[in-house]
């Protein structure tokens, strides 16, 4: 081809440039005008964000100057003049959500991830933000600043369940961080989660969401205790009662049975599960629906371990009934995880008192809504949250915070603040209404896999447990 031919074809190759501009500019039209008022202010934002950049990397000092020319600099330098150094400006991706922007950054020699953490405020001025954060990118040699304008903590936002069965097992999708970032806890091989607050700041509430996450699931079964109702149509699980095998209200002798059954599907499941299974360890394989996973939901925990102090006779059985609630479910934690076994406890005060510390101390997974006072704080999420001032859940009294809790990062320094979605009644119910026909009881489906009894659902009123003296 002549290069007269070549600089014909311009023409056409512009032609075809302009096309491609104006199908991509008819895309992102679509997209702006499609999108709601809030992220279309982040639509805007991202567009001065990419605009500015160069210009802010080099005020911020978060570029580079290379002093060394290029090997094509050198050979253009005929005149023998030094050559200027060149500036490098880390390269910068912008997407963006309803929340704000999220930019990812190459990182460049003297140019890092602490640098960029320290121009964070920085950056959130002149991006007009509330918060931008520096956090390590998906990739090595990147950084991910994370801009939001809206604060997303003080942002109620609701979740609407599916209805259909999670793509992963034992996944908690918990809410947004701080950041507007999705928070998902994995609980596969977690036997006990701890969940404090004070009243009306929405432990149920994300209780509630995991339920109906869940529930389209065989491979789950739940049990219910309520410690604040004496029968479940009085509660909060009037309706997911439906997606329960069992449910106890705060009788502490009915929980005690409840408990003592629990146990001894735990005990039967243990001595079970290599033959059935063929494996030590239920997640080695999944739970499903022969072998569900069980999730146990103690809400207000304190109802049924609380130390009652009398010498009467009516206090001391309900000591005796207290302390031995407390050991069955030490049980289940300390040893139901490997056989399917996952205990949520929910409690105002996540204090010795409310969970006694050896249940508590064994949940790997703990999170608390707001607290009144610093110990309390403590109690829930251990001695560390006492270096953490800005994340305790003292701050969060504020009635704007409710639905948000505070919980300990996984394989990271410090805790995170996650605002919690609500979730309505009714869709809590009709959830609960349409999964009602996969409530299995697990004692049955061992039984079918076995051929032998578990657990006596038949059998009178276990022996109460021997009284202090
Ligand atoms: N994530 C949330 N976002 C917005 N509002 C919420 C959220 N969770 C709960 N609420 C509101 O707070 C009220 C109380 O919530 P919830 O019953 O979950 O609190 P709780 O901490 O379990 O209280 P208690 O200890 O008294 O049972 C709800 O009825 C709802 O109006």
């Amino acid at each position: 081809m002549s290069v007269q031919e070549v600089f014909g074809l311009a023409p056409l190759v512009a032609l075809l440039g302009l096309v491609v501009f104006a199908m991509w500019a008819v895309v992102w039209v679509v997209r702006y005008v499609r999108a709601d008022a809030m992220t279309r202010q982040s639509i805007r934002q991202a567009v001065r964000v990419r605009w500015g950049w160069k210009r802010l990397a080099q005020m911020l000092k978060l570029c580079a100057t290379d002093k060394m020319p290029t090997a094509l600099a050198s050979l253009a330098n005929t005149d023998g003049k030094p050559v200027k150094p060149r500036v490098l400006v880390p390269a910068l991706k912008v997407t963006h959500d309803a929340y704000g922007v999220i930019a990812r950054a190459t990182c460049l020699p003297g140019v890092g991830l602490a640098e960029f953490q320290k121009a964070a405020p920085y950056l959130a001025d002149a991006w007009r933000m509330t918060r931008v954060s520096a956090l390590p990118g998906d990739k090595p040699g990147q950084v991910m600043l994370r801009g939001v304008r809206v604060d997303p903590l003080i942002t109620p936002t609701v979740h609407v369940p599916s209805g259909r069965p999670p793509a992963e097992y034992a996944t908690w999708d918990l809410g947004v961080d701080e950041f507007g970032m999705p928070v998902f806890v994995p609980l596969k091989e977690v036997p006990g989660v701890a969940i404090g607050g004070l009243p009306g700041f929405g432990k149920t509430s994300c209780v509630n969401r995991l339920v109906c996450d869940w529930a389209p699931s065989p491979a789950v079964q739940f049990v219910f205790f309520d410690g604040k109702v004496s029968h479940a149509h009085e509660g909060d699980y009037a309706d997911l009662v439906q997606r329960a095998f069992a449910f106890c209200g705060d009788d502490l002798e009915e929980a005690n049975k409840l408990l003592k059954e629990l146990v001894e599907l735990r005990r039967a499941r243990s001595a079970s599960i290599r033959k059935v299974l063929g494996k030590k360890n239920m997640w080695h394989v999944g739970p499903s629906a022969d072998w569900p996973l069980i999730v146990i939901v103690i809400d207000e925990a304190h109802t049924y371990f609380r130390d009652h102090k009398g010498s009467d006779t009516a206090t001391k059985r309900l000591a005796a009934f207290a302390a031995e609630n407390a050991r069955l479910t030490e049980d289940l934690v300390k040893k139901g995880r490997s056989v399917g076994f996952l205990t949520l406890l929910t409690t105002q005060k996540t204090t010795g008192d409310a969970i006694p510390t050896f249940i508590r101390d064994v949940c790997p997974v703990g999170l608390s809504f707001a607290q009144k006072t610093a110990d309390a704080a403590v109690a829930a999420l251990g001695d560390d949250i006492r270096e953490w001032p800005d994340a305790s859940p003292v701050l969060l009294q504020d009635p704007a915070y409710v639905g948000v809790a505070v919980m300990s990062q996984h394989g990271r320094l410090g805790f995170i603040r996650i605002r919690t979605p609500y979730v309505a009644d009714e869709d809590a119910a009709r959830v609960a209404e349409a999964t009602a026909h996969l409530v299995h009881h697990p004692a049955r489906l061992l039984e079918n896999l076995t051929g032998r009894t578990v657990v006596d659902l038949t059998k009178d009123d276990p022996e109460p447990p021997a009284m202090a003296a």
